[in-house]
């Protein structure tokens, strides 16, 4: 018990009906008499259901023993012989014999009734059971072949580990046999590479076994005691242990066979010797190790060594007679005491045995481990079903130090498992507030298919917006502000009963990154290009994207009505970005269409099937919704309102959900033809509203079990996006900054943007992103849908930053703000003219810095008014000098009252172009007449500073 308790490792039905060299169906069935509940070979055997067993054998066995008795006396007077170390090992050997007796039970009638029996009867048994010994399933049989080598064996290395010795003494005179028969268990446990340990499962199995048989080999040898031999023989070994220690015990018994055997084996094993000679080596090692610790504990130790050594001197020859006797004694001792004796002990060492020979004997290295993160060594061993140290060791020849507390990442697990042939299931848990970096994997079974997602990209111009505008049957054009597409719509049309979705992406460069984003959702990219113009910049970025992407390309080459087009000409051109057309031996498909014409296009709507239905495009409807933003805004009535392509699951009205750092409730779902939608499969694009706020263009989307939770995961996002962007901030600091400007590498114009929709305000900042002036750069410090607020004010006053306002107005207070704040904010309706704008601005900014220069003062002695000239200062220069090109600032009490151009500096009548303090002077100033006696004109000039 104590062993188990202290080894992690659970007993397993399997492993239990192993040691006693039974069958796994043999336990179940004396686990289901005695109504404990058993599953399979595989169940775990708690302590109690061990007792149990064993207990149920010891019953059957006393009830066997005393038909004996009533039978043979005479086994007593073996147990008598016993001594009293048989008392003292008793105690442990108990254990031993009931699981003999189990096993003698198990083995069932047939074998238990032997076992039994021959541990009564041993003696007759003996001759009966040697020749039948072998008979008896277990150890016996083939154990005393084997054992006979183990003996030798043994006696050799473990001798030393004397604990076998000590039984052999006793036993010597015992039984051979019995010994014979435990060796005959060792010798398989030996074979394994066995460790003492084994040979202590093997004694204890032996000892099952042996109680059936070797109660016959005991019999032999002691007879009575034989009966319970076969458990002496086991719990010799174990009884031995138990005084040392409970694991050497497994050696020492082990040995016992071993020597006992030998005298016993010296018949069979003799044959079979040759084997164990092997097999000896393996355990000399067990053994040797499982002595020292026996020893110790074990005041049997002193004796045992001396048998050791007498069987390593003898290791040859005597330990033929010595081993015999060892085991003999063993058996019987061990089957007297064992029996009887320290239950608990034996059990413990059992277990023990169970459990070293688990390790020795099965390979119980899972195939297949799952790991959730980081592990210890500990840990890592324990999964793996290691020895801490022996996982230690491995990873020093891996060429990774560790200790067992030592944390080992995903590669260092990976290499390890590799290298015990181990696969690894990574199971790593993922934040559900990341939901976007993992990917939820569907059985094939639930997987249908879906239709495609389609992308049409290509240059300005060339046709795009035409080109769905036809396929739909709908005019998109027409309302488009500037003539341009500016935010990306999705539709969904059918053909041949098969539906396509579409996302709308504009071609202006201003869009970009949107176009990204469409890209990143699409299943197949259609790119358009204009037969009468040819590949252009968009053109080759729509390639780059798309390749980029993965997603297969369709060349429509659009406008082929136009007398100038010469679709050859595109064919041949995009051959130079690897889009080869099909009849060219190449794997792109080109599409001749006309858009405005609607000719080609049924071609080009049956080639997207085709390319679909290769691609096997399938997604589940049967979970939760998950898909992209492709766009939103915040509409007067009904709040924000965001158009998603669900790209999995099945989205619901009344689903909650968390869009970007939004989260809400689908309170009205309609697609793309406006009609109201109760549900939306994969592929589908839905427009939806019931968000708290507007989400951007492109941001993740996904749908909670409830309100609550979705609300928790997106106030995670925020603050996890808050973090990231204060990050970002943080990354240029002021003194950066300072440098930066000093050393003329970077200047930042902080930039607020909000647009009308989403789309306009994600175009608007792909473009300025791209503004790179003479080292100068936009900033965008914050960007959002809906009208300027006096946050957004606020913010940009702090930042030093101006307010770009696209299709939006500022809100009062804002104004207010902005006006106190003198923030800039400007309003457009149109991208290129905020670009060129800021343009314009940054070469601006990029003048060189003027500092104001005062030339001089005069003060106004004597003010002259002349008709159609107008006022005119007599003035005396009380400092510096006054010169004709200088700016004029007009001072009084204190305070500047103009600020402007001379008209005319006159010495006299004369004009001058300067003068100096101490000289009177005409003075009149450009647009200002308003000048009176002791004013102060003040004469300055903006002189450029170096950066
Ligand atoms: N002749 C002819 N003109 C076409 C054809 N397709 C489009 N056009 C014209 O080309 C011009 C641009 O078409 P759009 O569909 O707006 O082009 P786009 O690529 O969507 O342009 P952006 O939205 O600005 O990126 C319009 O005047 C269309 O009428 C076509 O097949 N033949």
């Amino acid at each position: 018990m104590n062993k188990q308790d202290n080894n992690k490792d659970k007993l397993r039905v399997y492993e239990y009906a192993k040691s006693l060299n039974m069958s796994s169906k043999e336990i179940i069935t004396i686990l289901k008499r005695l109504d404990i509940p058993v599953n399979n070979h595989m169940s775990v055997m708690e302590n109690d259901t061990v007792s149990s067993v064993e207990k149920f054998f010891k019953d059957v066995k006393a009830n066997a023993a005393a038909k004996r008795t009533s039978d043979t006396g005479s086994s007593s007077s073996s147990t008598n012989s016993a001594p009293k170390e048989a008392a003292s090992i008793k105690m442990e050997s108990k254990p031993a014999p009931t699981t003999q007796d189990q096993a003698a039970t198990v083995s069932t009638s047939s074998s238990s009734t032997p076992q039994g029996q021959s541990s009564t009867s041993a003696p007759t048994p003996t001759t009966t059971s040697t020749t039948g010994s072998g008979a008896p399933r277990r150890p016996d049989q083939a154990g005393s072949n084997r054992p006979s080598q183990d003996q030798n064996r043994r006696p050799q290395g473990q001798g030393s580990q004397g604990g076998s010795s000590s039984y052999n003494q006793r036993p010597s005179s015992g039984s051979s046999q019995g010994s014979s028969q435990g060796g005959g268990y060792q010798n398989r446990s030996s074979q394994p590479g066995g460790s003492s340990s084994q040979g202590g499962y093997q004694n204890r199995s032996s000892q099952a076994g042996g109680s059936s048989q070797g109660g016959g080999y005991q019999n032999r040898s002691s007879q009575g005691s034989s009966s319970q031999s076969g458990g002496q023989s086991r719990p010799a070994g174990s009884g031995y242990q138990g005084n040392r220690s409970g694991s050497a015990g497994s050696t020492g018994g082990s040995s016992r066979p071993a020597t006992g055997t030998s005298s016993a084996s010296s018949r069979p094993g003799e044959q079979r010797s040759p084997r164990p000679a092997t097999s000896s080596a393996d355990r000399k090692p067990f053994s040797s190790s499982a002595p020292s610790s026996f020893n110790k504990s074990a005041g049997a130790g002193p004796q045992r060594p001396s048998l050791d050594n007498d069987d390593n001197r003898n290791k040859p020859v005597k330990k033929n007679t010595a081993g015999p006797n060892k085991r003999f004694d063993d058996g019987r001792s061990g089957g007297s005491r064992g029996p009887q004796n320290g239950r608990g002990n034996n059990r413990n060492q059992q277990r023990g045995k169970f459990q070293e020979v688990k390790k020795e004997k099965i390979d119980n290295t899972p195939k297949k481990i799952i790991v959730r993160g980081t592990m210890t060594v500990g840990e890592m061993a324990k999964s793996l079903h290691k020895d801490a140290s022996e996982v230690i060791k491995k990873l020093l020849f891996l060429g990774v130090m560790a200790t067992i507390n030592q944390e080992l990442d995903l590669d260092a697990i990976q290499l390890l498992a590799g290298d015990y042939n181990v696969e690894v299931e990574l199971k790593i848990p993922v934040a559900e507030d990341r939901f976007e970096t993992f990917e939820e994997i569907d059985d094939e079974a639930d997987l249908i298919e879906r239709p495609p997602v389609v992308t049409i990209m290509g240059h300005v111009d060339h046709g795009k917006t035409t080109l769905l505008d036809a396929i739909r049957k709908t005019s998109v054009t027409e309302g488009e502000a500037g003539g341009i597409t500016q935010h990306i719509g999705a539709y969904q049309v059918e053909t041949h009963n098969k539906k396509i979705t579409f996302l709308d992406t504009p071609g202006h460069e201003a869009f970009t990154s949107m176009r990204s984003r469409g890209a990143q959702v699409t299943d197949i990219t259609i790119i358009v290009v204009a037969a009468d113009d040819g590949v252009m910049p968009q053109t080759i970025e729509a390639i780059a994207h798309a390749k980029a992407a993965k997603v297969p390309i369709i060349v429509a080459v659009n406008k082929i009505d136009k007398p100038d087009a010469d679709p050859e000409k595109i064919k041949q051109a995009l051959t130079e970005y690897e889009l080869v057309p099909e009849e060219w031996g190449g794997d792109t498909i080109f599409c001749n269409i006309s858009a405005k014409q609607r000719i080609g296009l049924d071609n080009l709507l049956d080639t997207i099937l085709l390319v679909a239905e290769v691609q096997e495009l399938k997604a589940n409807p049967n979970k939760r919704a998950r898909g992209t933003v492709i766009e939103a805004e915040l509409d007067k009535g009904k709040g924000p309102v965001v158009r998603v392509l669900i790209q999995h699951g099945t989205l619901r009205v009344g689903d909650s959900f968390v869009a970007g750092v939004n989260f809400g409730r689908v309170r009205a779902m309609v697609n793309d033809k406006g009609k109201r939608l109760k549900e939306a499969g994969p592929s589908t694009p839905v427009e939806i509203t019931g968000l708290t706020e507007v989400p951007q263009a492109g941001d993740p989307f996904i749908c909670f079990e409830d309100e609550r939770k979705a609300r928790i995961i997106a106030e995670k996002r925020s603050v996890t996006l808050r973090q990231s962007e204060m990050g970002a901030n943080v990354r240029v600091t002021l003194d950066d900054l300072y440098k930066h400007i000093k050393d003329g590498e970077i200047k930042d114009l902080n930039v607020i943007i909000k647009g009308d929709v989403q789309g306009s305000v994600e175009a608007l900042r792909g473009s300025l992103a791209k503004i790179e002036i003479e080292g100068v750069r936009v900033k965008i410090l914050h960007h959002g849908v809906g009208a300027i607020t006096e946050s957004d004010v606020i913010l940009a006053s702090a930042s030093n930053a101006i307010v770009i306002g696209f299709n939006v107005r500022p809100e009062p207070q804002a104004k207010n703000t902005a006006e106190s704040e003198k923030v800039d904010i400007r309003l457009h309706s149109i991208i290129y003219k905020i670009i060129e704008e800021i343009e314009h601005a940054m070469k601006g900014k990029l003048d060189p810095i003027f500092k104001e220069v005062v030339l001089g003062q005069a003060e106004v002695r004597q003010v002259i008014k002349v008709t159609k000239v107008g006022v005119i200062a007599g003035c005396m220069i009380t400092s510096g000098k006054i010169t004709r090109n200088a700016k004029m600032r007009l001072i009084r009490g204190g305070i500047v009252v103009f600020e402007g151009n001379i008209d005319s500096l006159k010495r006299f009548k004369d004009d001058v172009k300067e003068v100096a303090q101490g000289y009177e002077c005409g003075i009149s100033l450009e647009k200002f007449n308003d000048i009176k006696e002791f004013d102060i004109i003040e004469a300055f000039i903006m002189e450029s500073v170096e950066r």
